[in-house]
Order: structure tokens, then sequence, then C-alpha cells
């Protein structure tokens, strides 16, 4: 790997301390970083080398998930850390930078790659962009690269006046747009299981999936960052971004070839072929949700009004619920069930594929009736894949669902920051947010943001530890389908369908 300079834009900020610092020691220790490099650190107060290695080092103590005891490993990243005291704001802190990007360069005898990570306020992310090349910092002998962190743009029209911006200073092969549930190794994982498996890759379509569910739920509520949320609700903080990503990966076809480009086009074809919404259809396909007060975990929680920080006539969306249609050869007829929310009975990000039974179609009542098989990807906090399917009980000669069931006890794996840091690094854009995706993805969204504008559709409220809101499951209800494992584990699913099956005898 090329050696480089990383530097980091808002590096004495909250991402910075618990997610980016971590994840570039980890992969020191793993020895996935480049055999030289220099990182730096940018932030407005002021502070010494030294103050900043120290509390780099804190955070990475508490932070990291790898062990932090090398005290040798530890001097050694430390000592590759410099602060530069910087304003986004002021054109002479570029030039400083510049100069002082340069020296280390020097001394360090690396040549000019550099990478610039911007984990400032979205409203810097033009203005830093166009400094880095007016300034010269982009002027490199070697390569240069930009991750930008979310969110990407608060609607269609300011996604585009920022990637034009952005545009003017760096190619959209330098640009890497962090979408950090594209690192999560389970949703890497989804392109690798039809790469890998005939089986699945021959079923993946309309003719054999009735459909397929992918849900985020988050038991923790708002948090410390109303300011940020209340005027972003779960449609652009959540949906138009990772869990479109999510459906991109589920739902886009074997690529020519495994390369960043062609993965990009193959998820640009689903972004294609999603069915757009009218805005006066919004309401027959999307759900708003906002949590209300109730018992989580056994204590009482408020609700989403009487957070700190969100005014009590807020009409903020908590929750989302969507039925998406994918017009393509592959999903014509199959609805995909997406959503997300916070205050929300459980933490788990899954995606459910539940299969058609075309052989009862054929055999009618000579077929037991049986559960569907299902596919269940567990991408988040666990980690697994089960399948239920059917089988013949020897002991009764009766047809029984059964769950096969893989899960990744590893709890040693990397982080997403970690897994993404060192693709970009590697100048691998696979798991990154390429524009067209981005803006297809707000293509789509647009009209759900101008039909909550125009309130053309209800703000539904939710108890805190509950599934969400009813309407989100009457959207399933109306299609004859459920929302698989709320408030049930797969075991149970299938346990009950079993005692089901045995009272009919
Ligand atoms: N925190 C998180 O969990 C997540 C954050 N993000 C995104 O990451 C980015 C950073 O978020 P986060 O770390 O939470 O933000 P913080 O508010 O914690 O940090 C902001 C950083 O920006 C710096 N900064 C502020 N103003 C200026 C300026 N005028 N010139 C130069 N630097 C400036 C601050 O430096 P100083 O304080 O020294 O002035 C600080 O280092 C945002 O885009 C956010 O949306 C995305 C996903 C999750
Ligand atoms: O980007 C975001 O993601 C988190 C959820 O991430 P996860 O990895 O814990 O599933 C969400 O809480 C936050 O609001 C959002 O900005």
């Amino acid at each position: 790997m090329d050696s480089m300079t990383f530097v980091l834009f808002g590096g004495t900020g909250d991402l910075a301390k618990r997610k980016i610092y971590p994840a570039l020691y980890n992969l020191f220790i793993e020895q996935k970083m480049p055999s030289s490099f220099s990182i730096i650190g940018l932030g407005r107060r002021g502070m010494s080398h030294n103050d900043f290695q120290e509390s780099v080092e804190e955070s990475i103590k508490e932070f990291s998930r790898g062990e932090t005891t090398n005290s040798f490993k530890m001097v050694e990243f430390i000592e590759s850390i410099r602060y530069v005291q910087f304003d986004a704001t002021n054109k002479e802190d570029y030039k400083k930078l510049l100069k002082f990007v340069g020296q280390r360069e020097q001394e360090l005898n690396i040549p000019e790659n550099r990478m610039f990570y911007l984990s400032v306020a979205p409203e810097f992310f033009d203005m830093i962009a166009l400094n880095i090349k007016e300034s010269g910092l982009g002027s490199t002998k070697g390569w240069k690269r930009m991750i930008i962190e979310k969110p990407f743009g608060h609607d269609l029209i300011s996604a585009r006046e920022l990637n034009e911006k952005l545009s003017k200073a760096f190619e959209e092969e330098e640009i890497y747009r962090i979408d950090h549930y594209l690192g999560k190794p389970m949703v890497q994982n989804l392109g690798s299981l039809a790469f890998t498996n005939p089986i699945l890759q021959a079923l993946w379509n309309n003719k054999y999936i009735a459909n397929i569910q992918i849900t985020a739920s988050e038991i923790v509520g708002v948090e410390e960052r109303a300011g940020y949320y209340d005027h972003t609700g779960a449609i652009k903080d959540m949906f138009q971004n990772h869990m479109l990503q999510m459906l991109m990966m589920t739902a886009m076809h074997l690529p020519k070839e495994i390369s960043a480009k062609e993965v990009a086009n193959e998820k640009t074809k689903v972004m294609e072929a999603l069915r757009p919404l009218q805005i006066e259809d919004v309401a027959t396909h999307v759900i708003r949700g906002q949590y209300g007060p109730g018992v989580l975990n056994g204590e009482n929680v408020v609700g989403y009004l009487h957070e700190p920080g969100i005014e009590e006539t807020s009409k903020n969306d908590t929750f989302i619920a969507a039925r998406l249609w994918i017009d393509d050869d592959f999903w014509y007829g199959v609805p995909f069930y997406i959503r997300t929310g916070k205050r929300m009975k459980e933490k788990s990000t899954r995606i459910v594929v539940e299969f058609k039974n075309p052989l009862k179609e054929l055999y009618g009542d000579q077929i037991e009736d049986t559960l569907p098989n299902l596919l269940v990807i567990e991408i988040n906090p666990n980690e697994g894949m089960s399948y239920v399917l059917n089988s013949r009980n020897p002991a009764n000669g009766k047809t029984e669902s059964i769950k096969v069931d893989y899960a990744n006890d590893n709890k040693d794996v990397p982080e997403a920051y970690e897994l993404l840091i060192h693709d970009a690094l590697r100048g691998d854009s696979t798991f990154f947010a390429h524009w067209k995706e981005v803006e297809l993805s707000w293509e789509y969204v647009q009209p759900i943001l101008d039909a909550f504008k125009e309130q053309l559709l209800p703000l539904h409220s939710y108890p805190s530890g509950s599934y969400g809101p009813e309407a989100a499951h009457s959207l399933l209800r109306e299609d004859g389908f459920k929302w698989w494992l709320d408030e049930e584990t797969i075991e149970e699913v299938v346990e009950v369908k079993e005692k089901e099956l045995a009272l009919q005898v």
C-alpha cells in the first residue's frame, strides 16, 4: 500500500475520537497501514502536538475494539500524528496546512499521496474541497482522495449542488462517500452470497421470492442530537442512505466482473428500476411514525416530544416504513418492505427473504401447511444467517419446518470504519456510495419529502419499546404478509408452527 498523508478535518470531533482514530490504530496493529504514513488532525481549538497526541491515545484506549496495551505499538502509532489549528473559513489556514503537510512529507520521505477526510459539519464540505484545490493542497505528484461523511445533501437539489461543487476539485473516482452500513461485514457479505452460492443466485428473482423485508430498528432515541435529528428525521437520517443502500446490495444482480465500477453499475440499475412514487401515492406506500412514551427494558422513557431540545409541536418522523417495487425482469411484482425507527423494542438490522411456494400451487391440499422458506440475514448486532426449510420427521412421517443456521461468533471482527478506511487507502471504492446511486436515492425520496411537507400523510404515534405503528403492520397485511420475527425468534416461529400442525393431527 502506498505511503501517504491522512489529513483529518474535524480531528477534534466526536466521530474522529469514537471511530476514526480507533479504526486507524487497529489497521496499524494489524499491519494494514502503509509502511510510512503521517496523520494530521485539524480543529479550530488551539492545542500542542503533544496534547493532541495524548487525547488521541485516550480515545483509542476508550473506543478501540482491539487490544491497546502494546505500548511499543501505541508509541509508534501516536508518533505519526500531528495537530494543526485550522479554521475552514480562513483561506490562509489552507496555505499553512499545505506547508505543514509538505514538511512532514519531506521529514518522512513519503510521496505526495494525500487522503483528505472531511469529518466536519456538512456546510463545510464544499468549502473545504474547493479550498483544497485553490490552495494547492490537492495539486499532488501522487494521488489525492477525499473521504466525505454523511449527510450528502438534505434533498435532491442540495445534493446535486454539493456534488457539482465537489466535482470542481475532485474527480468522482477520488471521492469516497462513507455510508457506514456498507462497511458492516454482513452487508458486504450480501454480494458474496450471490457470487459464491449458485443456489441463492438461481433463486434470487420474482419466480421464487414472495417479498423481502429490510429492518433497521434501534432502541436508542434521539439522544443528544436534537439539533440535527429534528430537521432530518428517519427519512433522511436512515432511509435515504443506509436503507436504500441495503436495498441495492440485496437486489443487485451479478456484475460482469467484480470491480467497484461494475458493482456500482449493478446498484445503479436497481435504483433506475425502482418504481417512482408520485406525491399523491406516497400515503399508500409510506408510513410515518414518531415515538411516544413507553417502557423499554423495564424502564419508562419519555416520548419524542419530551426529549431535550425537541419542540413540543415537532412533526418530525422517528420511524419510516415503505413498500417499494423494482420494475425489472428479476423483481417485477416482488414487494420490498423497508422499515427503520428509533426507540423500538430491539436493536436489530436484518433482512428477511420470504420465498414463494410454487409446489403448494401444484399440489394444493396434498401438501401440509408449513411455513414458507425463509432466509434471515442478521446484520447487527448479531451476525449470521438462518434458513427455514421443510423436512419430513421420520418419527411421525409429517413434514415440519426446521431451522438451519450459521452465527458468526467471532467477536473480533473489524469495525465498519476500519474496513472502509482500509478500502479507501487501497483505492477500492466498492463499498462507498457513488454519485449516481446517491442522486437516484434522493430522486426516489424527494416526493416523499414533498408529501411530508404538504402533510399528505399522517404521523402515527407508536409506543417506545414497540415494533412501530400499527399502520406499518397493515402495510404488509394488505398484501397478505407480515413482518417476520417481531416478538418472536426464528426458533419460536418454527416451534409455534409445529404446535399448530400437531393440533391439526
Ligand atoms: N458523530 C457521529 O457519530 C457521526 C457523525 N457523522 C458526520 O461526521 C461529521 C462530523 O461529526 P462529529 O464528529 O459528530 O461533529 P463534532 O461537532 O463532534 O465535531 C466537529 C469538528 O469540526 C471542527 N470544526 C467546526 N467548525 C470548524 C471550522 N470552522 N473549521 C474547521 N474545523 C471546524 C471541530 O473542531 P473544534 O471543535 O476544535 O472547533 C470538530 O473537530 C458530520 O458531518 C456528521 O454528520 C456521521 C455519522 C455519525
Ligand atoms: O447513521 C446513523 O446510524 C445510526 C445507527 O447505526 P448502527 O450502526 O448503530 O445501526 C443511527 O443511530 C444514527 O441516527 C444515524 O445517523
